[in-house]
């Protein structure tokens, strides 16, 4: 069975490395012309499959916009991650679950067990019960074939306060999720299949991202305000491991599936443009 690191190095170098978010947030839906309600989230939804689920390498729905709706809405996050997955996409849920381990087992089987109806190829995960604490997951993704991101640098202001914090052993906290991760990829070729997430908002990470070997998941591009020209701040000599992921500038560019893909398109291209000059 192929690993999920091994997929994902294979959908960036055929699709070009670039995520794209499903944020059905009110204001895109009202700006899309759609009733904010379980019709409209659906007709969202399957626009965007329908228009990227074929061409970009990974799509990321945003778990908390489905639930807004309650069980309609995850059933409408079911029949979303079944369309991108058919469509070829590998589909990444953003929902950033992280607890104690007996817990984490059951995130594990609801998300990365192929026989759930929220089966996904990877989910963000998030480490602050511990990094150990997710070992289930890690386990799942190995026997299944699928990924896990982790929070390490997130793009939000608020985030250094936790993750830049110094440990006892003199590290951050960041670092620490790092090298724990860092541990979990040794030895896979060509990419690991737990990825962190660092965000493109966050200037010079002032952190060492060299011994990661998987995949480094980089949001806030667009409207966070980060551009594809930051990332070689961000990233340094790590560029060829990143997956730049956009949300609300891909998808103010709907309802109309054409502009909606040439949006993707140039996402894409700044940003190939960007991580091949630094190769
Ligand atoms: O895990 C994430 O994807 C994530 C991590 C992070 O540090 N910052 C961040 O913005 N995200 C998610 O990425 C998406 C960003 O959306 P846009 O700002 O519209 O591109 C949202 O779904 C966030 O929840």
């Amino acid at each position: 069975m192929e690993t999920f690191g091994t997929r994902l190095h294979r959908a960036m170098a055929e699709r070009g490395p670039l995520c794209v978010g499903i944020d059905p947030h009110p204001g895109l839906l009202a700006r899309w012309g759609l009733p904010d309600d379980v019709d409209g989230l659906e007709r969202f939804a399957r626009t965007v499959a329908e228009a990227l689920g074929d061409r970009v390498a990974v799509i990321k729905p945003q778990s908390a916009f489905f639930e807004r709706f309650g069980s309609r809405g995850v059933g409408i996050l079911e029949s979303t991650i079944r369309q991108l997955r058919e469509a070829g996409a590998l589909v990444l849920l953003d929902v950033k679950r992280g607890d104690i381990g007996s817990t984490v087992a059951a995130y594990a089987s609801a998300y990365l067990d192929p026989s759930s109806p929220l089966y996904v190829d990877a989910l963000t995960a998030s480490p602050y019960l511990g990094v150990g604490s997710l070992a289930p997951m890690f386990e799942a993704a190995t026997t299944h074939g699928g990924g896990v991101f982790v929070l390490a640098l997130t793009s939000n202001p608020e985030g250094a306060q936790v993750q830049r914090a110094v440990t006892s052993g003199g590290r951050t906290v960041a670092q620490l999720v790092i090298d724990e991760i860092s541990q979990l990829n040794r030895g896979a070729d060509p990419l690991g299949s737990i990825g962190l997430v660092v965000g493109a908002t966050i200037g010079d990470t002032g952190h060492d991202l060299s011994s990661v070997n998987g995949p480094l998941l980089a949001p806030g591009l667009g409207a966070q305000g980060a551009t594809a020209a930051d990332l070689p701040t961000v990233f340094g000599p790590n560029l060829s491991a990143v997956l730049p992921s956009y949300s609300r500038e891909v998808l103010n560019a709907g309802p109309d599936p054409t502009a909606l893909r040439a949006a993707a398109d140039r996402a894409a291209a700044d940003c190939r443009q960007i991580l091949a000059s630094a190769n």
